[in-house]
């Protein structure tokens, strides 16, 4: 994997964190190339990473093995539009990790026989300890898939699943889900200053309380309902807040929550894909 080239279209945020991961697992620099239309991005990227870059997509086909496509989803569908007489006659694995464009809309912009991975990363990715679920369309490979998996892996876990619809629970679930995170932080925070706590104290307690929580459930072999039920003490403190959230219906909440954002996921595959 570590003599394979990688060539990303689209430098921004998710393409410079998965260039930092790769670095950091060992790949080599000059075995990677990014294109964009930005410039000043690329001047970054290559300042920083010393990394190859190029204005043209096409240029960066042709030089690897494998294509990642990095940009938005919006303009996704120009770009591969623009770039298929390359990818029909250089063949590269071609790598997406735009949200909500689907297998059947990358197979009829670069052609059906192209080997396409999709993916479903997150923002944690940017501090290499991401979650991403993968799908592979049939064309791709055994070295192919461990291609793939190995890219998303550089900067964190790195899932397959089978059926490509199941992307769009893994977007609901871990794609969207640092921002319920974020949301729990944010409602415990104004319950913190309410009570008169300092912001910066109540915003790193909060944080260190998090990483903590996340921290002691991966390592332990214990479910989450074992590693509460520890924490909570008959007749303590913790009893009294977890009957709380149970009484306002917090689990039936997060349960619709989680459902609208896995039917906006298939709602925005078809609008996309028929962009
Ligand atoms: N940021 C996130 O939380 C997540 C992002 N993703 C996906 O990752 C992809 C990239 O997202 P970000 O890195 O956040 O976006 P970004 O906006 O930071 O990066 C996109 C880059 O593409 C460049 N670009 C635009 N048009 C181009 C073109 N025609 N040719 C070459 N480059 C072009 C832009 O200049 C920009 O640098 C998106 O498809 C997004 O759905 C997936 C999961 C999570
Ligand atoms: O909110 C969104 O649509 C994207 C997909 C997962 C995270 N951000």
């Amino acid at each position: 994997m570590k003599t394979k080239k990688i060539g990303f279209i689209g430098g921004g945020n998710m393409a410079s964190s998965l260039i930092t991961g790769l670095i950091a697992s060992g790949h080599s620099p000059s075995q990677i190339w990014v294109s964009d239309v930005n410039q000043d991005a690329l001047k970054t990227l290559a300042n920083n990473l010393n990394i190859n870059i190029s204005v043209a997509n096409e240029a960066v086909i042709e030089e690897v093995d494998v294509v990642v496509l990095a940009v938005k989803p919006q303009v996704l569908r120009e770009v591969a539009e623009n770039c298929v007489a390359v990818i029909k006659n250089k063949r590269p694995l071609v790598v997406s990790i735009a949200a909500g464009i689907a297998q059947e809309s990358l197979s009829r912009w670069l052609g059906t026989e192209v080997a396409v991975v999709r993916c479903m990363p997150n923002t944690p990715s940017l501090v290499l300890t991401g979650a991403t679920g993968l799908h592979a369309n049939t064309n791709v490979d055994e070295e192919q898939r461990d291609l793939a998996e190995n890219i998303l892996r550089s900067v964190g876990v790195a899932l397959w699943v089978d059926q490509e619809s199941e992307l769009d629970a893994v977007t609901a679930v871990s794609g969207s889900g640092p921002a319920y995170y974020f949301l729990l932080m944010e409602a415990m925070e104004q319950a913190a200053l309410s009570l008169g706590m300092q912001e910066h104290t109540a915003r790193l307690l909060i944080q260190q309380t998090a990483l903590g929580a996340a921290k002691i459930a991966l390592e332990s072999n214990e479910s989450p309902e074992q590693l509460r039920k520890r924490v909570t003490s008959p007749g303590g403190t913790t009893e009294q807040a977890i009957e709380a959230f149970e009484q306002g219906g917090f689990r039936e909440l997060v349960a619709k929550a989680v459902l609208a954002a896995h039917s906006r996921s298939i709602e925005m595959s078809k609008q996309l894909g028929e962009q």
